[in-house]
């Protein structure tokens, strides 16, 4: 298959519009979505379809481990997967390698207790610095033999088959996908199993949403007990068909573009018809220019990037608050973004604590300032920092094809509603 545009460049320039972006872009797939019903299928005694999935580095990451144990993930088309499984895992003959992908590292982690042997889960360099030491203790907590290199990747689970049963404690601070790890290999307890935070903080809530959604639509029963605790009961999954939406933090580019240009972009889907996190990025882009001063990131984190390359062509500055976490995504998100900015125009980001304040001057759009911006393996710094390109003359976005990660055809769909991108 011919690799979509861009992807194999060292590096690519986007040409400023002139005009308002007018066109129709379908986003694609939610990987959020992919990603926990890949799993939820594989876990399931039968075949599933799995309709408008995304097809990525971190969706085939994903597919590739499950076959790794044994399951058959057919891939008929761009966007469905057809799963068909024993319900159970085998173990695979090498480590797992998950490359970046923080849902497939999480969620196997967990999921690995029930093959019967040794597994070992293991990511890239970037992964191995992402922290997961409270999901293997909280693994260790439940019985389960398992250990990692000093809090991080890789983890080595000697699973015998269950999720042991009684209540495990979780601290979601760092990554709320520890959570939605545990409450979907729970329902392979012995029992049933309370799932309970122990820190106030958890992510954002909306990704735990989506895999107690995910979970009931393959059978499984989870219950909240109370605003931290939530009981799954030790029923396993049912093989379905699944429809998956269209990828909320995708959208968060397009909405973004539009509102710069003053144009209009048809995601062929409406706002609020998506049920994932980032879909609240909505209704704060549609205030620019006059963003909010103070915007909390805490429940909507991938869209940060986006909004804070928006916030620099704002009326007056914004300070980003609740992103401590997305120092511990593909890259530090918050350094990124500061520095990265700032190679535009010195001070427009700026680091205090773990806040990210964006110094908004609406006369950037229309000038000329030449800088090529490090994309630190982030398929989020790339296709955030390009925004500003649309605007600003001489934006060049190193490593392009970093955004393969969770949007392979995003160069082609700037190129579609018109934006012109130099080699
Ligand atoms: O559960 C999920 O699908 C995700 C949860 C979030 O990560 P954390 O829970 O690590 O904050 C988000 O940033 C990531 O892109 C996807
Ligand atoms: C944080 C992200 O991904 P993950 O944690 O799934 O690697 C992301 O897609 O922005």
């Amino acid at each position: 298959m011919a690799t979509a545009f861009g992807l194999d460049k060292q590096a690519l320039t986007i040409i400023p519009v002139s005009g308002p972006l007018e066109g129709r872009v379908t986003p694609p797939g939610s990987k959020s979505i992919t990603n926990r019903a890949l799993l939820l299928a594989a876990l399931a005694k039968g075949t599933s379809r799995l309709t408008g999935a995304l097809k990525s580095l971190d969706t085939k990451l994903m597919a590739g481990a499950l076959r790794a144990m044994g399951v058959t993930v057919e891939e008929p088309d761009d966007t469905t997967f057809i799963v068909t499984s024993s319900g159970r895992l085998a173990p695979p003959a090498e480590p797992l390698f998950l490359g970046n992908a923080g849902t497939a590292m999480r969620f196997l982690s967990a999921a690995v207790t029930l093959v019967e042997g040794t597994v070992v889960v293991d990511g890239d360099a970037h992964m191995r610095k992402r922290p997961i030491g409270p999901l293997v203790e909280a693994l260790r907590s439940l019985g389960i033999d398992a250990s990692d290199a000093g809090g991080y990747p890789p983890v080595t689970v000697q699973g015998n088959g269950t999720f042991g049963s009684g209540r495990v404690e979780i601290d979601g601070g760092l990554s709320s996908q520890y959570v939605s790890a545990l409450l979907m290999a729970a329902a392979f307890g012995n029992g049933p199993i309370e799932v309970a935070l122990t820190g106030s903080e958890i992510g954002a809530r909306g990704y735990v949403d989506l895999t107690i959604a995910a979970m009931r639509a393959f059978g499984g029963e989870v219950e909240q007990i109370d605003a931290s605790s939530w009981r799954v009961q030790p029923t396993g999954y049912q093989a379905t068909d699944f429809v998956i939406e269209p990828d909320a933090s995708a959208a968060t580019y397009l909405w973004a573009a539009e509102v710069l240009t003053g144009g209009h972009i048809d995601l062929g889907v409406p706002s609020d018809a998506f049920t994932q996190p980032d879909a609240k990025a909505r209704e704060v882009i549609a205030q620019f220019p006059n963003l909010p001063a103070v915007i909390d990131g805490s429940q909507m984190q991938d869209a940060i990037p986006t909004i804070a390359v928006l916030a620099a062509f704002n009326n007056a500055p914004v300070r980003f608050v609740g992103i401590a976490n997305l120092r511990v995504k593909e890259c530090d998100r918050v350094a990124a973004v500061a520095t990265e900015l700032s190679r535009i125009r010195p001070g427009l980001g700026t680091e205090e604590g773990d806040d990210l304040i964006v110094a908004s001057d609406p006369s950037l759009a229309g000038q000329t300032l030449p800088a090529r911006i490090e994309t630190y393996s982030d398929h989020r710094i790339a296709m955030s920092l390009a925004l500003a390109g649309i605007k600003i003359g001489g934006i060049t976005i190193l490593d392009p094809g970093c955004v393969a990660k969770t949007y392979p055809t995003y160069w082609e769909a700037l190129t579609g509603l018109g934006v012109k991108i130099a080699d």
